[in-house]
């Protein structure tokens, strides 16, 4: 089983107008609603392409209700703990030609319902596989996905972690089996602009000196790197549409990549997977879906 862990779910507000402009009243020319997360969107585009996979995390509030009624109702397995206080946030995206993000805080997580994720995490068997995706709140602390690995050592899982900074640097050594980091995080990583391919290679090699297993670079319409554990070295491009809404494109890619080689064991072909999904999630309003990632992969 695949299972996916959302620390801060979200629903997410996605509103389109001509142009976004300060000191104003702004009015959209549409507006649609998604229940994301990084996790949850990683889930959301495993169901899409067949596979099963139980989302957790923690909710809270009508919000944290809405996302879970709605995963179930798209027929996604969850097992949310809900917390005592606040709500799930809302994250607004405003496409305007350009794209603006504001992502709430979220709610405070106690040290009892953390606990609580740990007890649920026992349930995970060898063999399974364990998404890590997104941020924490700022309550947590930052070695939050190092303890929940840790705690899992004993276990022959494999562990993905599309995550920033101290919280992807500290996972390192327990060798997880892929990161996800985007261009920009792998530069803010090493404290280093990253202005060619060769430079985005060697970094990139560098994450896995420190312990990853496989790691895949993504560079938004640049297209990803991806550098194996069995020493191969991949760059690819996207596919060719019309963007129109890329928010989940790196989750996107996290489940194609994970859904391609989990059946065929090929890192190539999991490159295109991935790249697929993440090209077939930019050039949609919501998350890919299969036909979408069907149709782009035979163009890649
Ligand atoms: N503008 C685009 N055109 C075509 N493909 C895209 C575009 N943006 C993203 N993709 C595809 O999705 C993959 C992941 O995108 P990106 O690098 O933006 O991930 P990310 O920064 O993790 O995104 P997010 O945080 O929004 O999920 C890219 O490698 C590419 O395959
Ligand atoms: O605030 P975070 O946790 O960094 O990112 C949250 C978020 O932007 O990530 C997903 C896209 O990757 C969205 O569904 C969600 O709103």
């Amino acid at each position: 089983m695949i299972y996916t862990v959302t620390f801060n779910p979200a629903i997410d507000y996605v509103v389109h107008m001509e142009e976004l402009k300060l000191n104003m009243v702004n009015r959209c020319n549409s507006e649609a609603v998604y229940f994301g997360g990084k996790g949850i969107n990683v889930s959301t585009v495993l169901k899409n392409l067949g596979i099963e996979s139980v989302a957790l995390g923690f909710i809270a509030g009508f919000t944290g209700k809405a996302i879970e009624d709605g995963l179930q109702r798209a027929g996604i397995r969850t097992d949310f703990i809900t917390l005592h206080n606040g709500i799930s946030r809302i994250n607004v995206k405003i496409k305007s030609g350009k794209e603006t993000e504001i992502n709430g805080r979220g709610p405070e997580v106690e040290e009892e319902e953390l606990k609580l994720l740990f007890e649920k995490l026992n349930y995970i068997q060898d063999g399974d596989v364990l998404v890590l995706a997104g941020n924490i709140p700022s309550t947590l602390p930052s070695d939050v996905y190092e303890s929940i690995i840790a705690s899992l050592q004993e276990k022959k899982i494999e562990v993905v972690v599309d995550a920033t900074g101290n919280l992807l640097k500290n996972v390192l050594k327990y060798h997880p089996f892929l990161i996800k980091p985007n261009k920009q995080e792998l530069g803010e990583i090493f404290h280093t602009a990253l202005n060619t391919i060769e430079d985005i290679i060697t970094y990139a090699k560098k994450l896995q000196e420190l312990g990853a297993r496989n790691v895949l670079i993504s560079m938004a319409g640049d297209g990803a790197v991806l550098i194996t554990e069995t020493g191969q070295e991949f760059t690819i491009g996207v596919a060719k549409g019309t963007v129109k809404n890329s928010v989940g494109a790196g989750d996107s890619m996290v489940a194609g990549f994970l859904a391609s080689y989990l059946k065929e064991k090929d890192y190539e072909k999991a490159l295109k997977m991935g790249t697929a999904a993440g090209s077939a999630t930019a050039f949609s309003e919501g998350l890919a879906t299969l036909e979408a990632v069907e149709q782009l992969l035979k163009t890649i």
